[in-house]
């Protein structure tokens, strides 16, 4: 995984086609991910496994998944081949310590609401804070209140795009940011162009 501690960690989700995945690592990302739950963005594992194999090292593939069955999560992120688990869902702490055997660098999705939650409060080596309903593109306050608390590792996500991922940087100080809807130009379908001005927006920002 790339990403030295002073430089903003910036994740593309919801790649399908290899076009897509060879437009945001040459663009620079630090991380593509790969939706597996109910989505426009949906793809199987033989997809993710054939796009991860065109993935250089450095750029870590992360698979999100969204309340599944653990054995289901461990099948089809082997068999995929990535290197990061995305977790959506109310998995409790057994559930994360069961995934960290398996050596994969763990991510905890969590609803931005009146508490904020901590990294590494579940085991998970990074914490993404996003909108009460993923993947919608809708953003949520991020200047409601300070997002100290959150740890070192975490990641704002929900509703970003090229416009105002600076604004949201300068405002909230994340180590990294995630991305999905503010780089499509339909629902699932992502833009090339958009793709390179976030992470170009991004890596201004910071
Ligand atoms: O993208 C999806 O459809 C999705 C489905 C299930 C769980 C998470 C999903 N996406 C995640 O949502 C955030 C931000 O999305 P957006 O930029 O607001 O569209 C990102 O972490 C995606 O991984």
């Amino acid at each position: 995984m790339s990403n030295s501690s002073d430089s903003l960690f910036i994740k593309i989700c919801g790649l399908k086609n290899e076009q897509d995945v060879d437009t945001a690592v040459e663009a620079g990302a630090d991380a593509i991910g790969f939706v597996f739950s109910t989505s426009p963005r949906r793809i199987d594992a033989a997809t993710a496994a054939r796009l991860c194999r065109r993935v250089p090292e450095h750029v870590l593939t992360v698979g999100v998944f969204r309340a599944e069955p653990l054995d289901h999560v461990r099948a089809v992120a082997t068999e995929a081949g990535i290197g990061a688990v995305q977790l959506h869902g109310p998995e409790d702490r057994g559930y994360y310590d069961d995934l960290a055997t398996g050596g994969w660098t763990l991510i905890r999705a969590a609803a931005f609401g009146d508490s904020v939650p901590r990294c590494g409060e579940m085991g998970e080596d990074m914490l993404l804070l996003d909108a009460p309903v993923p993947g919608s593109g809708i953003a949520w306050d991020w200047s409601r209140k300070s997002l100290a608390g959150a740890g070192e590792r975490w990641l704002l996500a929900g509703g970003l795009t090229p416009e105002n991922v600076r604004k949201a940087v300068e405002a909230t100080r994340p180590w990294g940011v995630d991305v999905s809807s503010g780089v499509e130009q339909s629902r699932g379908v992502k833009d090339r162009a958009l793709i390179r001005a976030f992470v170009e927006a991004a890596r201004a920002a910071r």
